[in-house]
């Protein structure tokens, strides 16, 4: 036990009551357990429903933290930390103090909070992310009142101008009233402007927050769900953030900040004309109730095909060569043609109703103006009130009915508020990768054993599974090809390798150890990955190979590229690595070019565990030997599994998995009587015909 492990338990207790889990906390205190290690912090965290990331101390995003965390390393008392601003600060004898958390090395663990329990008295992840920004609140206070204050000079000067400059008979205090007037009217206009800046800053900081937790998250939630949701899904958490910034520093924003602060007006009025104040607020009810059923008969038309009308251009844009080839694009055009009609008509229904809306609203207003004159003229000629102060209330009545005509008609935009709201809470909950405490480093200093150990993966709880118990061994070192027909499993298979994809029953290991100790990162740093299809990055080819080893020379580029049979492709772009992959005169780079690039991000780590999906998918002869030979110069230094079609890259294999509908039905070395050329395997039963 190290001197960590006793200080850790305290240290969690402490953390607990940061996050105002008392209870928690004091059932911890109680708990037998005494011997705290960042495994047992790791499973209470999940005991308690603690949303939370596993960080090393260089990760960008401690930057958004907005919860206390624990910071745990490996050779030095762990502590509690909290960012300050762009700072950290350690809890130290109940004393927040700096400290500079990227001064500890990456062997560190950093529990960062990321959502606290679901309870009603829990703070939500996104108001936890609103209120970070605590320095808003006062500012926007201040400047609010101030102009509330201020706006109550126009009224408040006529009403002097009518009362006293006319009915007084004194126009010689007339400059001082005006001079009055205009102080507080310049006041009025820069507290407005520095209110309108204040909020516009803090939403965009706010929207930028949310947007990198998202991107982050998305990052580092496993591949089964990211696929299962849809990029569509995922461009929409993105706007979501953009959405929160339209909407606070809008004029809904504003609109919404001033509505407390009509109260002034209220009092105002209350003020100067007594029970008179009694028509505004009975009118406010009635605005209230009327405009509620209206907003319903406005949301009732929101228009439901926007997002077919999106998904039609995106699909036109993705199939446009298919369409091209076929000639015929009526039907596309008919279909398209249709959905815009509908488009319009929902649109065209929805721009009525809101004129609708915006109508009613307006003609309230008016006749909450109207129902104040006639009201208060019985005051003014029993001579309650001064006909000064009874045009003073009427100018005020526009500063009630003003903020909460703009509250009204933005509440379809407080509602996809809510709704993103929500969505980014829910989304702040799913666990990503980060959520488990993953500890060990793979040994790259020998090929790994690698194991599948009845492996079960279904990509949809429904579908049939794409690999069914899958139960293989691959020693160190070897070459194994995985085969059989399309769509069997074989990609699958490396991606479970790999542990992007995690298996529902059974698992995975590497040279013993389950796929879920490893560190994700360091382990897919350290794995060469080639997928299928060609992963093009807008970017030069340097910088496509670099994605895999950032410091790669430019030789060793070249090298990784020539290794994966791209000589000749390097030859034709005259050994330029600068070129820009997508740009104008490359755009159409051919698959077989984004081949070779795929596989030297996978070569150029020289890792002793190689994952390749189809090698060769369309090679010239030269290129296929290239490639051979660098497989088999790999045999005995790294592990390397590929999944191929073709019989010569196949026969190199030291083992073959065949595969069919997901269950191996063959793995061993190819047997003796095997046919070699493909057009006996193509006539013939055996393994590597597959
Ligand atoms: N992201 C996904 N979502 C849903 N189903 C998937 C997904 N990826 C693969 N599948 C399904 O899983 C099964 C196995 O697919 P996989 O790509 O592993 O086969 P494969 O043998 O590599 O095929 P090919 O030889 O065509 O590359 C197929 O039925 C496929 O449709």
């Amino acid at each position: 036990m190290s001197t960590q492990d006793v200080t850790l338990k305290p240290l969690v207790v402490d953390l607990f009551k940061q996050l105002g889990l008392y209870n928690q906390a004091s059932n911890l205190v109680n708990d037998a357990v005494k011997d705290y290690n960042p495994a047992t912090v790791s499973r209470l965290l999940k005991k308690h429903q603690i949303g939370f990331s596993v960080k090393k101390p260089s990760d960008k995003t401690l930057q958004l933290t907005v919860h206390p965390f624990l910071v745990v390393p490996e050779n030095a008392p762990a502590f509690i930390a909290k960012r300050q601003g762009d700072k950290f600060e350690q809890l130290h004898n109940n004393q927040w103090q700096s400290v500079d958390i990227t001064l500890l090395d990456d062997s560190t663990f950093i529990f960062t909070i990321d959502v606290l329990p679901n309870t009603k008295k829990s703070i939500q992840a996104f108001a936890a992310h609103m209120s970070k920004h605590t320095k808003w609140y006062k500012p926007v206070f201040w400047l609010s009142l101030l102009s509330s204050l201020t706006g109550l000079a126009v009224p408040l000067f006529t009403m002097a101008v009518y009362d006293r400059v006319i009915g007084g008979q004194a126009p010689d205090i007339l400059p001082s009233i005006a001079l009055g007037g205009m102080l507080a009217i310049s006041v009025l206009i820069s507290t407005r402007l520095a209110r309108a800046k204040v909020l516009a800053s803090t939403s965009n900081r706010l929207a930028r927050d949310l947007s990198q937790l998202t991107f982050y998250r998305l990052l580092h939630m496993p591949l089964m769900v990211l696929s299962r949701v849809g990029i569509s899904n995922h461009i929409a958490r993105m706007r979501n953030a953009e959405k929160v910034r339209m909407l606070l520093s809008g004029p809904g924003g504003g609109g919404l900040v001033d509505l407390p602060f009509t109260l002034i007006a209220l009092f105002a009025i209350m003020f100067l004309s007594g029970w008179l104040v009694l028509v505004p607020i009975g009118m406010l009810i009635l605005y209230y109730l009327v405009m509620k059923v209206v907003n319903r008969y406005v949301q009732a038309a929101s228009p439901t095909v926007s997002g077919e009308y999106q998904n039609a251009l995106s699909e036109l844009a993705k199939n446009l060569l298919q369409l091209k080839a076929a000639g015929d694009t009526d039907g596309w055009q008919t279909k398209f043609m249709r959905q815009c009609k509908e488009n319009s008509r929902q649109n065209f229904l929805y721009a009525k109703r809101n004129g609708l809306n915006a109508a009613i609203a307006h003609s309230l207003s008016l006749f909450t103006a109207l129902i104040t004159v006639f009201t208060g003229i019985f005051l003014v000629l029993n001579q309650s009130i001064s006909p000064g102060a009874l045009i003073a209330c009427v100018m005020m009545i526009w500063r009630i009915t003003g903020p909460a005509q703009m509250a009204f008609s933005s509440k379809q935009k407080f509602t996809m508020m809510d709704v993103a709201v929500k969505q980014f809470d829910r989304f702040m909950q799913a666990s990503t990768e980060q959520s488990e405490l993953r500890l060990d480093t793979p040994d790259s200093s020998k090929a790994p054993t690698v194991s599948f150990q009845h492996v079960t993966l279904r990509y949809k709880a429904e579908g049939e599974p794409a690999l069914s118990g899958v139960n293989v061994d691959i020693d160190a070192g070897e070459l194994v090809a995985v085969i059989g027909p399309n769509a069997c499993g074989k990609s699958t298979l490396l991606l479970s390798a790999l542990g992007v994809l995690e298996a529902q029953a059974g698992f995975v290991t590497v040279n013993g150890k389950n796929l879920k100790q490893y560190d994700t990162e360091i382990f897919r740093h350290w794995v060469g990955y080639s997928p299928s299809q060609p992963d093009i990055f807008p970017g030069t080819l340097a910088e496509n190979v670099r994605i895999a080893k950032p410091d790669a020379t430019d030789e060793e580029i070249k090298a990784a590229i020539v290794a994966a049979g791209g000589a000749s492709f390097l030859t034709s772009i005259n050994h330029n690595l600068n070129i820009d992959l997508l740009g104008e005169n490359n755009a159409m780079l051919a698959a077989i070019e984004g081949s070779y690039i795929n596989l030297a991000r996978a070569l150029i780590k020289h890792s002793p565990l190689l994952l390749l999906d189809e090698p060769l998918p369309h090679r010239n002869p030269q290129s296929k030997q290239q490639l051979i030979s660098t497989l088999l110069a790999l045999k005995g230094h790294s592990t390397v599994i590929f999944t191929s079609h073709d019989q010569d890259l196949i026969k190199q294999a030291d083992k073959v998995i065949v595969l069919d509908k997901g269950a191996v039905v063959f793995a061993g070395p190819i047997p003796d009587d095997a046919p070699t050329s493909p057009s006996q395997t193509d006539m013939q039963e055996s393994p590597i015909n597959g």
